[in-house]
């Protein structure tokens, strides 16, 4: 079995990052958004992404920013994944991918069978979907989970990710029970909104790394 891939979320200060990878992230998280609690600046998101050594991926996390501010990120953080948590159209995407190597994904708020199929439109569009509950006070990051039974049996066209509401706690069911390539927390390895907790970093890579190794 491929090794699940861990992507730790919502990321803003050094200490966290050096965290994460310590604990064998394979992706880190940064937030550009400015309603969020974990919202970090271009600057900072640069300065977080230049602490990520080679091996480890970054993502740079948007929603519905506009094509120049994107532009203006791409170009001063370097990130390897741009992950879109809006409501961007395939053809914003394509149009995106026309211009940047970048990987890009895409998240999909998940509250039915039905939006898992009407997702088959980002196929030819983005690299990975990330499945994650429906929108709340956020469009993401609201630490709720999707129903997972609307997963099993669902024909993956394209690689994907379980997003909302996992945490040290859930994440080695979660993997066992949707076979999930990639897992991705924010909300549940907090103390409070937008500050992380190494030690539940720790705990939630170790949980989704022991249950990839008995799967
Ligand atoms: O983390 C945020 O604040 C956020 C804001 C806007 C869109 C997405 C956001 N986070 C992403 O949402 C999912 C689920 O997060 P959670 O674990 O339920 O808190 C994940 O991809 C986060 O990176």
């Amino acid at each position: 079995m491929p090794e699940t891939l861990i992507k730790i979320c919502g990321l803003s200060t050094p200490e966290t990052v050096d965290a994460a990878v310590d604990a064998g992230a394979s992706h880190i998280g940064l937030v550009h958004y400015e309603p969020s609690p974990r919202h970090v600046s271009v600057k900072q998101a640069a300065e977080l992404r230049a602490r990520v050594p080679e091996g480890v991926k970054v993502v740079l996390l948007t929603v519905n920013l506009d094509p120049k501010e994107t532009a203006y990120a791409l170009q001063d953080v370097q990130p390897d994944v741009l992950q879109l948590h809006g409501t961007e159209t395939p053809e914003w995407i394509g149009l995106l991918r026309q211009k940047t190597e970048l990987e890009i994904w895409k998240a999909v708020g998940v509250k039915s069978r039905t939006s898992l199929e009407k997702a088959a439109k980002f196929t030819d569009a983005a690299h990975r979907l990330i499945f994650d509950a429906p929108a709340g006070a956020l469009p993401g990051g609201n630490g709720l989970a999707l129903d997972w039974r609307l997963l099993l049996n669902h024909k993956h066209q394209m690689p994907w990710g379980l997003a909302g509401g996992l945490t040290p706690e859930n994440v080695a069911d979660a993997i066992r029970y949707t076979g999930a390539p990639l897992v991705d927390a924010s909300s549940g390895l907090e103390s409070e909104p937008g500050v992380k907790d190494t030690a539940k970093i720790r705990s939630f890579c170790e949980a989704a790394k022991s249950a990839r190794a008995s799967a």
